[in-house]
């Protein structure tokens, strides 16, 4: 439905050229919600511009349900335009018109008459939940608020895409959760297809299917949330995943490690990753039950994506050689993915 091949957007500016986009090969299908990840200056901003055609690519072709973007008449490319809806991190709302009038505005464009305009405000009022605030005015609202009401807007056409860009960056953590639970509600509801931008894993974490990360132009990785981020190939994926999952041993644990590292030669340090079904059953507690180690568990953290956990656990394991190759075999063998983390690598950086 949404196809970017081969796409390169530069920048021309003062005499200076800005490679945005560089060799973007992108498909998103209907009804995904399809997350872009990347720090400030990937490209996101730029590559969600491409799609409504705010901008146009340098090379390459942009499709939109089957439709070239850069070969449409100005008729044919406003009738894709108003099938793709948007919201902004900073809402966009016109401060001198009402709630009602905001959400109107694109069925005033497109020349709907009084009735339906009315019909569909407060069908959206309605389903955003602020069917109270039709004759409000934007700064009357509260951020969340002012959120709904630019999704309402955004709505306003029956849009088949929409495109979401930091849509929850200015807001507080609460908030977020109820507009991304918004989002994810429009998405099922109306079977929208949304294309969301952030710098924020935790938002692509709770409602994307699938991500893209970007890095200086490129996409570095890309499929389902669930494996890009179960098995992080690139440092920013990894950075990203660590942002949310807590992935090295605190400061103070590594120090009493360091301390008693070299004392004690039959224990050894182990990261055990967790993906998917090894998260749900009980691996460690057989593994107490049914191996012949002594297992002291340092420090865990999990995490939840699309119904998945996700997690990692640092332990000690003490036993003697053939033992402990015995229990990480066990782990292995039960998906675990297990890592030994020897001496030197912890007293590196005084952490792994
Ligand atoms: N209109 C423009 N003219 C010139 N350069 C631009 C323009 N828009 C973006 N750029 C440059 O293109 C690169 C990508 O910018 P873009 O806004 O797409 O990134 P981003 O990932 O969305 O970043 P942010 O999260 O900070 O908005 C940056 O180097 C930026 O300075």
């Amino acid at each position: 439905m949404i196809k970017f091949e081969h796409v390169s957007k530069q920048y021309e500016r003062n005499g200076v050229t800005t490679q945005a986009l560089n060799d973007i090969n992108l498909t998103i299908s209907k009804g995904d919600i399809y997350g872009i990840i990347g720090y400030s200056g990937a490209g996101k901003s730029t590559l969600v511009r491409l799609i409504n055609f705010l901008e146009k690519p340098t090379q390459g072709n942009v499709i939109i349900q089957n439709k070239v973007l850069n070969q449409l008449s100005s008729t044919e490319l406003r009738q894709t335009r108003q099938k793709i809806g948007m919201i902004f991190q900073h809402f966009n709302l016109l401060e001198s018109k009402t709630v009602f009038e905001n959400i109107a505005i694109p069925l005033i464009l497109i020349k709907k008459d009084k009735h339906s305009i009315k019909q569909k405000v407060y069908e959206l009022l309605e389903f955003v939940g602020l069917s109270d605030k039709a004759n409000s005015y934007p700064k009357e609202l509260s951020g969340g608020q002012k959120q709904r009401i630019g999704i309402a807007r955004a709505l306003a056409n029956d849009p088949d895409i929409l495109l979401c860009d930091e849509a929850t960056s200015a807001l507080d953590p609460q908030t977020t959760q109820a507009i991304l639970d918004l989002i994810k509600k429009i998405n099922e509801k109306y079977k929208i297809t949304v294309v969301l931008i952030t710098h924020e894993m935790h938002v692509i974490e709770q409602i994307c299917h699938k991500v893209a990360v970007m890095e200086k132009g490129k996409i570095i990785e890309q499929g389902n949330v669930l494996e890009v981020f179960g098995q992080p190939k690139h440092q920013t994926t990894q950075n990203f995943v660590s942002s949310v999952i807590n992935n090295q041993i605190p400061n103070g644990v590594v120090e009493n490690l360091l301390e008693i590292e070299g004392k004690k030669d039959n224990i050894k340090l182990f990261k055990l990753e967790f993906l998917g079904r090894s998260a749900s059953e009980p691996v460690m507690n057989s593994l107490i039950l049914q191996q012949k180690v002594i297992v002291n568990i340092l420090f865990a953290h999990m995490s939840e994506i699309e119904k998945t956990v996700l997690g990692s656990m640092f332990v000690q394991l003490k036993g003697n050689d053939s033992n402990i190759k015995q229990s990480v075999h066990y782990l292995r063998e039960r998906g675990v993915q297990v890592t030994e983390i020897k001496h030197w690598e912890m007293s590196k950086n005084g952490n792994i």
